[in-house]
């Protein structure tokens, strides 16, 4: 039987809370307690249409999977549904005015032009959310300001007509030494959310690492990979393993090629601009039925059933659950690099989250120069396969990174502003920017293959040299009281 509007619309509160969802109807009432981003956010569509808010943060598959049968009321004739035509604000009519005058992407020339398109064009708390790092934001920067104070020191008279910067991660052949890391609420820059990744990952045959907290069902990101395409599996570990032990099982029966184990956020960092859009929508559902505090921002509320519980002795749990190679994401001295030799992990991903968790910690690039050393010195370097992420915006970044021994290298900001900003589209011209500039970068240091880029190639005398602490924008341009919001948005 078809519901219609003027039926729904009668169920509008706490005591009696329908909402409607891709066109159906649901009783949510008793689930209104259970919600980890609270009643609230649902409140504020009870009786309505709440498809537009549910989309970004909750894979499709939720209602299906979380909710009981009975509370499934059918398909509503939507034509009789009122949707409230709220007038366009003054931010929405700039946004979409920005939109219209936004440049070809054909003029985008390298990875933080779309960073400056999709600031222009994304919705507040979208960018609030993909660009918000942890404090005052001085471990993003110094992501990025780390390669500039490595220097090249490139050979001449090598014949470099023929280059190939294709190498294996994890025993997978890829086109090029960099994957699309993991980051979380793809459909808040895309309406097709982390989907739009795979298909430009197929395209440059590069890997995905497919997010614990994405937008689109896990199974619907496998999905829409092709043929042979590897995928990998980040996991932010559940304090209910047998949720955990769920997702690892599923990932690895679905063909995923590696799990990355997330251990740089026992609780999600602080991240102030995500948190001034005061996010009220609840978290992903994977991990439903967990109280959320959704007072902070998303990433607080996408984040409470995180186990700051985990530790050294989780490790054997899960090599007693999966076969997949098992990677640490996010270690941060080379002490923590010599413990996941000792527990017998695969790899690990020197990596600071994107500068989103320790303000002040140090870069993957800072971190790596410190251990490939000590790896060397002891007879270990080939031990695990070692990456690293965070601030990488330009190919000779990633050429910096293998030349002192990294494997390959995690990027995630500068595709999502690419796909934010352009799509699919987007994405492809980013990854071949990349791969353009790879090619030039790598006959200019004098260097046909990865296998040649080596440490004699780069000089990394002030790279632990901190003298400049990057700049302290938030201390300039959020904090000051005076400042006219609106000018903020830069
Ligand atoms: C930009 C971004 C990064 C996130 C991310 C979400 C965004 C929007 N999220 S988060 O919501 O929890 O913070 C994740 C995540 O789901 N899991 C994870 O392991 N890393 C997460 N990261 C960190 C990411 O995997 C890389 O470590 C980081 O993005 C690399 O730095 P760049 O963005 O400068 O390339």
């Amino acid at each position: 039987m078809t519901l219609t509007g003027v039926e729904v619309v009668k169920h509008n509160n706490s005591k009696d809370c329908w909402v409607i969802v891709h066109g159906r109807a649901y009783d949510v009432t008793d689930f209104l307690p259970e919600h980890p981003g609270g009643p609230k956010i649902i409140l504020k569509y009870a009786g309505k249409d709440a498809t537009e808010e549910f989309e970004p943060i909750h894979p499709p598959d939720t209602l299906e999977k979380y909710l009981d049968k009975s509370k499934h009321l059918g398909p509503v004739d939507m034509t009789t549904v009122i949707t409230e035509k709220t007038e366009e604000s003054p931010d929405e009519k700039e946004r979409q005015r920005r939109i219209a005058e936004m440049p070809l992407l054909e003029q985008c020339y390298n990875l933080l032009d779309f960073e400056a398109v999709a600031r222009r064009v994304m919705k507040k708390g979208a960018w609030g959310y993909y660009s918000s790092a942890a404090d005052d934001e001085i471990t993003l920067r110094e992501n990025h300001a780390a390669f500039h104070r490595i220097w090249f020191r490139p050979k001449i008279l090598v014949d470099v007509e023929k280059v190939n910067f294709s190498t294996t991660m994890l025993g997978t052949k890829v086109d090029a030494p960099f994957y699309v890391t993991a980051t979380a609420l793809g459909k808040l820059g895309h309406v097709e959310g982390e989907v739009v990744l795979t298909r430009a990952a197929r395209k440059h045959n590069v890997i995905q690492m497919i997010p614990t907290l994405a937008s689109c069902s896990f199974d619907e990101i496998i999905d829409a990979a092709e043929g042979d395409q590897v995928q990998w599996l980040q996991l932010y570990v559940n304090k209910d393993r047998a949720i955990t032990q769920r997702i690892v099982e599923h990932a690895e029966k679905r063909g995923c090629k590696g799990l990355f184990i997330t251990v740089d956020a026992p609780q999600l960092g602080r991240r102030e601009k995500d948190m001034r859009s005061k996010f009220m929508d609840p978290g992903s559902n994977v991990q439903n039925g967990q109280q959320t505090d959704n007072s902070q921002g998303a990433a607080r509320a996408i984040s409470s059933f995180i186990d700051p519980g985990l530790s050294w002795a989780d490790i054997s749990w899960f090599r007693s659950i999966t076969k997949m190679p098992i990677m640490l994401k996010g270690v941060q001295r080379v002490e923590d690099v010599l413990k996941a030799i000792e527990a017998g992990v695969q790899g690990v991903v020197l990596s600071n989250h994107g500068g989103r968790q320790l303000d002040f910690a140090r870069s993957g690039i800072e971190v790596l120069a410190e251990t490939m050393p000590v790896l060397r010195e002891l007879g270990l370097e080939d031990k695990i396969e070692i990456y690293i992420d965070g601030g990488i915006r330009r190919a000779t970044d990633i050429i910096k990174a293998l030349c002192l021994g990294a494997k390959g290298v995690g990027i995630g900001r500068p595709f999502l502003y690419a796909m934010s900003a352009y799509g699919f589209d987007g994405v492809d011209r980013a990854m071949q920017l990349l791969k353009d500039e790879m090619e030039m970068n790598m006959r200019l240091i004098g260097a046909t293959s990865v296998g040649e880029l080596n440490q004699s190639l780069v000089d990394t005398r002030s790279l632990f040299n901190h003298s400049s602490t990057p700049a302290d924008n938030l201390a300039y341009a959020v904090y000051d009281p005076l400042v006219n919001p609106a000018q903020r948005a830069g």
